[in-house]
């Protein structure tokens, strides 16, 4: 048995991607559920296994047989992998299309194995059809992959494999048997057998590479967020006004901060227990959401404090949008909630010179006055004070 015996090959690639499989398989248990498509490539893989048992029986079954059932598994298995990167990328999975295109193919393939026996018309069939999967893959990858390194690197790896799959189709229609015949050797067989090993095991690489940095980018984002609410949290937070602020010159009337605070929310607790008091903060950010603009960002800062951003707005327009909120916030309630109000501090930061903690400050004073003045209310804070340095200046 030489290195590039084509059974061996086969089988090297099949036990390859057997030990693949169980990585996906192991993804897709402990992945989000966001991560969609990995059960999928697992499967695929396992049945190019199973393809490739089933073409080294050719001995030991009827020919026919083995090579019918290698095929369709081979097939299908290939199909699985191209739904499970259209549910990768969130798109509608073609079980319709990738159906037909299995049950025509394969009808013909059976033609052109009992009825009219012609091995490059088979073969032909076969690598179009399989260049069809690929070439939508590469086209999902195109549209809608992000343009990072992993996406580039499996996009790669699918478009090389779309075009060998298509140069093996054209040579089965355009050359000679022997060129398209894997069993038989020839450098084309060569290369294709070769390739073909290695790309097993690299698309299924470059596929748990997109699906890994899917994962660091979703844990990205759950890391910004108040998983309770789902709104930014206080680090989410920091980052968007960092942000904000650089941007502070370019907006001529300065930004403005608020911070909301439930009135009586521990007797809400008390009263009506904790999960009802959940309820309520989820009711305060989805409601506070519906009055922001895009351009708005809220967070929560833990318990029952929450602030809202909103870039590009001077005192008088923040006290009409602390207005709308403390509004919509007093009601009326989902059936079965107990009604509740906010109270609202609003400062407004016309320079880049102050940052977030003095902010916060400044609007938080503002919000223990309208508590102390009897909550439900709305009170605005003091200008900040200019930096010493400015002080200095204008003296001099
Ligand atoms: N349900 C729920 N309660 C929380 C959460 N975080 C903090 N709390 C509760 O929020 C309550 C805050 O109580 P206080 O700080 O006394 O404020 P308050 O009762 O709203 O009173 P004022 O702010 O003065 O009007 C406490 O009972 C906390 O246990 C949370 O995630 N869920």
């Amino acid at each position: 048995m030489t290195l590039l015996d084509p059974s061996t090959i086969i089988l090297m690639s099949a036990l390859m991607g057997g030990a693949m499989s169980v990585v996906l398989f192991a993804a897709d248990r402990s992945f989000p559920a966001e991560i969609r498509g990995l059960g999928h490539w697992a499967v695929g893989l396992l049945l190019l296994i199973a393809a490739a048992v089933l073409f080294n029986l050719r001995g030991v079954l009827p020919p026919a047989l083995a090579l019918l059932s290698a095929n369709s598994m081979l097939l299908w298995g290939l199909g699985l992998s191209m739904v499970g990167t259209e549910r990768f990328y969130h798109r509608p999975p073609s079980w319709r299309a990738f159906h037909l295109v299995w049950g025509l193919g394969m009808s013909a393939i059976a033609c052109w194995l009992l009825v009219w026996p012609d091995f490059q018309a088979r073969v032909a069939v076969f690598s179009f059809l399989v260049f069809g999967f690929y070439a939508r893959q590469v086209q999902l990858i195109w549209r809608y992959g992000e343009r990072h390194f992993s996406t580039r690197f499996f996009g790669a790896l699918m478009l090389f494999q779309t075009l060998a799959v298509l140069l093996r189709g054209c040579l089965a229609l355009f050359g000679s048997a022997t060129s398209v015949d894997l069993m038989r050797g020839g450098p084309f067989a060569s290369f294709y057998l070769a390739t073909a090993n290695f790309m097993v095991l690299l698309l299924a690489v470059g596929f748990m590479t997109v699906a890994t940095r899917r994962l660091q980018s979703i844990l990205e984002l759950r890391s910004t967020l108040d998983p309770l609410t789902c709104v930014l949290n206080r680090r989410g937070f920091a980052d968007i006004y960092g942000k904000e602020r650089a941007q502070l010159r370019r907006a001529a009337r300065g930004m403005t901060l608020l911070s909301i605070d439930l009135d009586f929310f521990k007797q809400i607790n008390d009263q009506y227990g904790h999960a009802m008091g959940d309820r309520v903060l989820v009711h305060v950010a989805a409601t506070v959401g519906k009055t922001l603009r895009e351009s708005d960002h809220m967070a929560r800062f833990g318990g029952e404090e929450f602030v809202v951003l909103l870039p590009d707005t001077g005192v008088e327009r923040a006290i009409g949008a602390a207005e709308r909120i403390r509004v919509a916030l007093r009601g009326p309630h989902p059936e079965g909630m107990p009604a509740y109000t906010v109270s609202i501090g609003v400062a407004c930061q016309q320079s880049a010179a102050e940052d977030l903690d003095g902010l916060l400050m400044r609007a938080d004073a503002a919000l223990y006055r309208a508590k102390a003045n009897g909550r439900d209310r709305i009170e605005v804070a003091e200008p900040a004070s200019p930096p010493a340095s400015m002080l200095h200046a204008i003296r001099a």
